[in-house]
C-alpha cells in the first residue's frame, strides 16, 4: 500500500465480524476434501469466502484444487502454530482488508496443534473483528486406530486435535470394518465427549455447521478462554505461572499447559519431530518407476504429494500418498507450476530418498 493512501479498516462495512472456521486434523486425513465442499457450499449461497492454507512444505499443492476465484493466502514452509505463527494475524488482516469476505476458512497443516492456532486467531481478533466459529477436526479413522495401538508423539498430537474440536469428523470409514469403526468412535469419544461427531467417507458432512450465522458456541468459548489467558498479563506467557491457561469445554487435555506455556518462542514438542523434503523434478519420469518409489517409501514417511509428468503418458498428474495408499489425478495446472514432490514423515533419511529420486531422472 502506498504511503499517502488511507488504511482501510479490517472490519466489514456492515460492521459484522468475519466468521472464521478452522479445519484441523492430521496429515492426509481429508481436510482439503472437506474444504472444497465447504467452498462449493458457500458459492452456491453467494457467500464470499477467503482461504488461508498452511503447508509444511514449500509448495501448496492442495491449492491447485481449490476454485481459482476464491481469494487465498498461502503460508508455506512452516507450521502456523509455531514457526510462522505471528504471520497468521497479518495474513488474516490483509485478506480481510483486500477481499472483505463474509467468512474465512483456515486449513492448518496436519502437524499443527490447534490450540496454538486458536491462540493466534485470538491474537488476530485484537486487531480486527473476527469470530472463530468452528474448529472442525477431521480424524483419519484407520490411522487413529493404528496409532492408538503403538502410542508415540503423533498419536498424542492426534489426541490434542480431537480434544480441541468443536466438531468431529471421523473420516475414511470405508477403510474400517464395523467393529473397528466402533473402536474408533469410542477412542474419539473418550477424548472429546462434547463435540458432535459424524462418521464420513470423503469428509461428506452436513455443512450447516459452516453457515455464516451458525457455528458452535464451543469455538467462541475456546477462543475467548484463550483470549482471556493471552491478555491476562504474564500469566499465560510465563510457562512457570501456575494455571497459566485454561482451555474451553472442547479442550481439556492434560498436557495443555506444556503445549501452550511454550507458545511464545519455545519449541513445540508435539510435532517438532515431523520433517519434510521438497524435491523439484528436472523433467518427466517413468510412471512405473515412480509408483515403485512410492510403494517402497519407508514406513516413517506417512504423507507425500506432488505433481509429476509421466514420460509414458505425456500427461501431468497430481499424486497423493497417504498411509501407504496412492492416488493419481490427471491435472492441467494453472500458471507456472513445477513438477515437484513433497514428502512428510518422522526422522526419515532424506539423502537416501533424494538418491532414489535422482535415479528416476533420465
Ligand atoms: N479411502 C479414502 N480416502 C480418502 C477419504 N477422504 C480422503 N481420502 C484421500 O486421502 C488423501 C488425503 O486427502 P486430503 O483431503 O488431501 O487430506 P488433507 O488432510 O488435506 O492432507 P494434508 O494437506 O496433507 O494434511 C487423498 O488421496 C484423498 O482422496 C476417505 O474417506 N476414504
Amino acid at each position: 500500500m502506498s504511503g499517502g493512501e488511507p488504511t482501510r479498516s479490517p472490519i466489514r462495512q456492515d460492521g459484522r465480524a468475519v466468521a472464521v472456521h478452522l479445519l484441523s486434523g492430521f496429515l492426509g486425513s481429508g481436510k482439503t476434501t472437506l474444504l472444497n465442499q465447504v467452498v462449493d457450499y458457500y458459492k452456491a449461497q453467494d457467500i464470499k469466502v477467503a482461504i488461508i492454507m498452511n503447508e509444511l512444505g514449500d509448495v501448496n499443492l492442495d491449492g491447485q484444487f481449490v476454485d481459482g476465484d476464491v481469494p487465498m493466502a498461502e503460508m508455506l514452509g512452516g507450521c502456523i502454530c509455531c514457526t510462522i505463527r505471528s504471520d497468521l494475524s497479518l495474513e488474516l488482516k490483509e485478506l480481510i482488508e483486500e477481499h472483505e469476505p463474509d467468512v474465512v476458512l483456515i486449513e492448518s497443516t496436519g502437524a499443527a496443534n490447534p490450540m496454538e492456532i486458536i491462540d493466534a486467531v485470538t491474537e488476530a481478533a485484537l486487531l480486527m473483528r473476527i469470530d472463530l466459529r468452528t474448529i472442525a477436526t477431521v480424524v483419519d479413522g484407520p490411522e487413529l486406530l493404528a496409532r492408538s495401538k503403538r502410542g508415540g508423539r503423533t498419536f498424542k498430537l492426534m489426541q490434542e486435535q480431537i480434544r480441541c474440536a468443536t466438531d468431529l469428523i471421523v473420516n475414511k470409514a470405508d477403510k474400517l470394518a464395523p467393529e473397528e469403526l466402533v473402536e474408533v468412535e469410542q477412542l474419539v469419544r473418550e477424548l472429546n465427549a462434547f463435540a458432535p461427531l459424524t462418521v464420513t467417507v470423503r469428509s461428506v458432512i452436513d455443512l450447516a455447521i459452516f453457515d455464516p450465522a451458525g457455528g458452535s458456541e464451543t469455538a467462541s468459548a475456546v477462543a475467548s478462554s484463550a483470549a482471556a489467558a493471552s491478555s491476562s498479563s504474564s500469566a499465560a506467557s510465563d510457562p512457570a505461572a501456575p494455571g497459566g491457561h485454561e482451555c474451553g469445554p472442547g479442550c481439556s487435555h492434560e498436557d495443555h499447559d506444556h503445549a501452550h506455556g511454550h507458545a511464545h518462542g519455545h519449541t513445540h514438542e508435539s510435532h517438532a519431530h515431523v520433517m519434510t523434503l521438497t524435491h523439484y523434478f528436472a523433467g518427466a519420469v517413468n510412471s512405473y518407476d515412480f509408483e515403485e518409489l512410492l510403494n517402497q517409501l519407508p514406513q516413517n514417511v506417512y504423507r507425500a504429494k506432488g505433481i509429476v509428468t509421466f514420460l509414458d503418458t505425456n500427461s501431468r498428474f497430481l499424486f497423493q500418498f497417504a498411509y501407504r495408499e496412492t492416488e493419481f489425478i490427471r491435472i492441467t495446472p494453472q500458471g507456472d507450476v513445477h513438477d515437484v514432490a513433497v514428502f512428510i514423515g518422522e526422522h526419515f533419511d532424506k539423502d537416501a530418498l533424494l538418491a532414489e529420486l535422482a535415479k528416476l531422472e533420465p
